[in-house]
């Protein structure tokens, strides 16, 4: 039996709670199927965009005296329980579906982080929607936010995003993989948190998923990492007429292909990073990148991009 981390990206789970449901109900179907097949699986997910809506509701209701200020990290709980119920809800109506009996529970999940950590002076995880150059300045100058431009995909808000050190709820993760329950863990990167001497406290960030996705199956001692995203491959030359698709890629690899900025910060770059620290000194670990939709097709070797220790 084999242990898998599935990460759904926060960018490919759509852009409104219709969509987003429509979204993961396909992806159940996957997800049940690699249960059934005898996987152990736990699942992960982004928030960018969620967070970053949700954040955007509660300020404009706070501006306008509707109702109380919400810090960050609060929304980027409220992700965690927003995203977490459309997957219990579709993977719980999946099982059903298939007379399949299983508990399916998400866990609110924190991740320590350092507070000296440098991504702190430096935002770069995008969130929210994506404006035009002209939009951005505009919120730039009345609000102070920072924009940057998104892998060709338009201008978005960037929060910093500092590294995921150590998930808290990892034992009771475990707990609940021995009993058999399919989990839903980490997600959004987890609730960014520090030790103070007043205890445990959320700071505003967006920690990478990714990398939590890494850590957790690290954690986990998975045997494979799956992230998918709203793309088949991983591919060099991305958006030019030249582009060319990576099916196979061995850490030095990757390393070459970074050093040449094949992979876009903020989007590609974490997901190829988290994949290699996944598989690194571990020649019996590996890595999938692929599309939402093509979770199938990458389980039976038909597609994703494969990344391996070498
Ligand atoms: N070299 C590359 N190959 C494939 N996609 C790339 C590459 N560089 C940047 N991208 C972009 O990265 C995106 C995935 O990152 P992102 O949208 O942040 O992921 P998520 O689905 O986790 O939210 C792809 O949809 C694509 O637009
Ligand atoms: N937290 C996070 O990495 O979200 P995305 O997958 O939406 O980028």
């Amino acid at each position: 039996m084999a242990k898998v981390v599935v990460a759904l990206g926060g960018n490919a789970l759509g852009k409104t709670p219709e969509e987003q449901l429509e979204l993961v109900k396909n992806t159940a179907w996957s997800l049940i199927s690699l249960v059934s097949s005898g996987n152990q699986v736990v699942i992960s997910h982004g928030n960018g965009p969620q967070v970053g809506a949700i954040n955007l509701g509660m300020n404009y209701a706070a501006e306008n005296g509707k109702a109380p200020a919400f810090p960050f990290p609060e929304c980027g709980a409220m992700s965690q329980g927003y995203i977490g119920y459309h997957l219990q809800q579709s993977l719980q109506n999946e099982l059903h579906r298939r007379w399949m009996n299983k508990n399916v529970v998400t866990m609110v999940t924190q991740v320590a982080v350092d507070p000296k950590d440098q991504a702190f002076e430096n935002p770069t995880k995008p969130v929210g929607d994506f404006y035009t150059k002209e939009q951005a300045e505009a919120i730039e100058k009345e609000k102070g936010y920072t924009f940057v431009e998104d892998a060709g995909r338009g201008y978005r808000q960037v929060v910093p995003s500092p590294l995921p050190k150590r998930i808290l709820e990892i034992d009771s993760i475990n707990k609940l993989i021995e009993a058999g329950d399919l989990v839903i863990a980490g997600g959004g990167g987890g609730v960014p948190v520090i030790f103070t001497d007043d205890g445990l406290q959320g700071v505003p960030a967006v920690i990478d998923k990714d990398r939590t996705s890494a850590l957790l199956a690290d954690n986990i001692d998975a045997d494979k990492l799956i992230i998918l995203t709203a793309v088949d491959y991983v591919y060099v030359h991305y958006n030019q007429p030249d582009q060319k698709t990576l099916k196979k890629l061995t850490i030095s690899e990757a390393k070459k292909y970074i050093d040449e900025k094949e992979f876009a910060a903020g989007s590609m770059l974490p997901k190829i990073e988290a994949c290699m620290s996944f598989v690194k000194d571990h020649p019996d670990r590996e890595a999938i990148i692929t599309s939402l939709s093509g979770l199938k097709d990458a389980l039976a070797g038909k597609l994703g991009t494969v990344i391996v220790d070498g």
